[in-house]
């Protein structure tokens, strides 16, 4: 049933010479409209902004009520006001809510019928449309005819608001980027004296930073509240110390009555394959995610939000009554489990969170735990809530926590857990090696040409939870086995295809200047060229006819990886470091020689052949290794001045040294090698940067 504007018109008639954007009038619209007895915290600041015509960027926690900011202006003046939203689903739920309380609102999508999208723009068109809020994708407002629409809208004063909900997908520092959110930009050029609010409940400065001035808000005003949610309790479990986790899961849904759950999983299969397991044993429970077709989702998120189902198994969804909300895989960012946990507990009532933790989703994602915390048992006992606010910047006293989470509440269980996790994690600790030949084994465990989350492409068309294609090469990783031939090669061919990707997505990172997160520190410099000394120490050793200046060695092979990909980030540095690790365990004399840029007639100072004396340097050679002095090998590798010396030679095309391949070609070179036993394999390097071109 449509609810009258009954309040609007009796504040108008009432108050005549109150303007709307009164504290009075617009409490008296939440009463009416919402049932809510006084707004939170800084609702109304961001009403009263943007109903006096100014820009507002509004940073509130998951639950934190939002959507009030622009829903209330919806309804204290004629005209309408225009939502973007990331997610079908969250339109959808809106709208359905909306609805219910009378409310005018509607969503285009591409999931609409002509008939409902028709409808819609013919209100638009009436000159005295009937809808208050329009929920719309980022995709369809960029659109130079939905934007005329806009503008003839606006020309009749019916613009009132452009709302940028989930703000931080502008931002390519965010967890969430969309690159049709990009294109939003050009709104204030559109529609200069539209006001524009952006929400978000992400709280990393420079995403905060980013999205104001991608969004060209002028002067805005800037809300922040905490990001803490007392009513949400935090726990985490351990797969590693778990028989079944799937059945761990069904019992804890079970233990938690018929009550409101959402799973989340990274994959669209897991989602699949745990709902039909939670299903079989007796929860009431649907996956959710983009691999259904529309009428299965619409048929699952009805079910849901009707409470036919209880639980769903999602990549992304939302309803307000959640009391659990579980990730089942370790989320993909520290912003995504705050949100995604925050799905629970929306209605202020006690909820919890519960995350399970396992080593493999670690290895798989390292974002949400810091790396220290895998090698120190105690980190993963700080608490929960402090762990996570201190992530968006806030500082909170170990106070504020009171008990509501397992590491306050049970600490000594905890610690228990912990130490088990230690001595599981330290049986099974040889993940991430693989590539890394036996010798270097030593070194810890802290170097691994994994893939990386940085490297994966970002953003995803349709749905900010729903791109998972590379989650899934990785998880094909992950599971694939180590010790056969064929799991080494389905590891080998995915980091290939990583490597390749990244060659293939970085044109469009440099379009939207997505600056590394993952740059190449000057300590893990340090910690490659002592591997590579290392590694040059058993070369010596093995060839024993030649005597290795180590350290200005290790620095210019380390110098060589880091101009290779220093700049494409850790991965691929790592590979080229493991590359060349691998390299100096089967080199001969006269490639390493060569490589070295030591000729063997005519040896250098610091590469000295035992079979024959020293001789002065060749003229050729005299930028290389051997010309750096004692002085700058006391130093650090990382040293600006030592990398700027070699880096110049290394670049220098007098030199014709070999090249030492990048993962693809040493993985092309050994497919080759392996189908045709018999003839020369070598790409040339030409070749080989010709191809590197092409995928750029
Ligand atoms: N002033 C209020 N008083 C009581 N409840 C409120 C108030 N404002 C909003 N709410 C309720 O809070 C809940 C969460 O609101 P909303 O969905 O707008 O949160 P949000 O900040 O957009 O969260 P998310 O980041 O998860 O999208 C809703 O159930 C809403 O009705
Ligand atoms: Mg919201």
């Amino acid at each position: 049933m449509k609810k009258s504007p009954l309040a609007m018109q009796s504040t108008s008639q009432t108050q005549k010479n109150k303007p709307l954007h009164e504290k009075e009038a617009l409490v008296k619209l939440l009463r009416w409209h919402f049932g809510h007895a006084q707004f939170r915290d800084k609702q109304l600041d961001a009403i009263q902004a943007v109903l006096s015509g100014r820009d507002c960027f509004c940073l509130m926690p998951t639950g934190g009520g939002k959507s009030m900011c622009y829903q209330i202006p919806a309804l204290a003046k004629p005209g309408i006001v225009l939502v973007v939203s990331p997610l079908i689903a969250l339109m959808e739920n809106q709208v359905i809510g909306l609805k219910e309380k009378g409310i005018a609102g509607e969503f285009l999508s591409s999931t609409q019928t002509m008939q409902v999208k028709t409808k819609i723009y013919e209100d638009l068109d009436s000159g005295k449309p009937s809808l208050r809020l329009l929920y719309v994708t980022p995709e369809l407002t960029a659109t130079p005819g939905f934007m005329s629409k806009l503008k003839k809208i606006h020309s009749r004063g019916l613009l009132n608001l452009v709302a940028i909900d989930e703000a931080h997908c502008i931002s390519s520092w965010g967890h969430d980027f969309r690159p049709s959110y990009r294109k939003l930009s050009s709104l204030r050029n559109y529609l200069p004296d539209v006001p524009i609010l952006a929400l978000t409940a992400t709280a990393a400065p420079k995403v905060q930073k980013d999205v104001m001035e991608s969004l060209c808000l002028q002067n805005p005003l800037v809300l922040k509240s905490s990001f803490n949610r007392p009513n949400l309790f935090y726990e985490v479990r351990y797969k590693d110390l778990l028989d079944d986790a799937y059945a761990d899961l069904c019992s804890v849904l079970k233990s938690n009555g018929d009550t409101c759950a959402i799973v989340y999983c990274l994959e669209r299969t897991t989602c699949d394959e745990l709902s039909a397991y939670l299903s079989a044993g007796g929860i009431s429970c649907a996956a959710y995610h983009a691999g259904l077709n529309d009428k299965a989702r619409s048929s699952v998120l009805d079910d849901w939000i009707s409470s036919r189902k209880q639980v769903v198994v999602a990549t992304g969804i939302d309803r307000k009554d959640v009391r659990l909300v579980c990730h089942f895989n370790i989320p993909k960012s520290m912003e995504a489990f705050y949100q995604e946990s925050g799905r629970a507990g929306r209605d202020q009532l006690p909820s919890k969170s519960l995350l399970y933790y396992g080593m493999d989703d670690r290895r798989r994602m390292e974002f949400i735990l810091s790396k220290n915390q895998s090698k120190n048992s105690q980190s993963f006992s700080t608490r929960e809530r402090k762990k996570i606010l201190e992530s968006f910047g806030e500082q909170i006293p170990v106070s504020l926590c009171k008990n509501s989470c397992d590491a306050c509440k049970h600490p000594n269980l905890l610690a228990k857990y912990l130490g088990e996790l230690t001595s599981a994690v330290l049986q099974k600790n040889h993940f991430s090696q693989i590539f890394i030949s036996s010798q270097d084994r030593t070194d810890g465990g802290q170097y691994s040409e994994f893939w990386n989350r940085d490297d994966e492409a970002s953003g995803s068309e349709e749905d900010i939870s729903d791109c998972d294609d590379g989650i899934e090469a990785v998880k094909k990783v992950a599971n694939s086995k180590l010790s056969t031939k064929a799991g080494l090669n389905e590891r080998i061919n995915f980091l290939q295809h990583a490597e390749e990707s990244y060659y293939r997505n970085k044109i469009s990172d440099k379009q939207v200047n997505k600056p590394s997160k993952n740059a190449v520190s000057d300590v893990l410099r340090q910690g490659s060229k002592e591997k590579l000394l290392n590694a040059l120490r058993q070369a010596q050793q093995r060839l024993r006819n030649l005597t290795i200046e180590f350290e200005a060695s290790a620095i210019f092979l380390e110098n060589e990886c880091y101009n290779k990909y220093g700049k494409s980030g850790k991965s691929f540095y790592y590979s080229q470091v493991a590359s060349t690790i691998r390299w100096l365990s089967t080199a001969n004399s006269i490639e390493l020689t060569n490589r070295l840029g030591i000729d063997t007639d005519s040896p250098s100072v610091n590469f000295i052949s035992k079979e024959e004396p020293p001789a002065a340097p060749s003229p050729s050679l005299e930028q290389r290794p051997a010309q750096i002095t004692g002085k700058e090998l006391d130093g650090s590798c990382g040293s600006e001045n030592s990398i700027g010396a070699f880096q110049t030679e290394s670049e220098s095309p007098s030199t014709s040294l070999p090249v030492i391949p990048s993962f693809s070609e040493f993985v092309n070179r050994r497919k080759v090698k392996d189908n045709q036993p018999n003839t020369s394999c070598k790409e040339s390097p030409k070749k080989n940067f010709d191809k590197r071109m092409r995928l750029q």
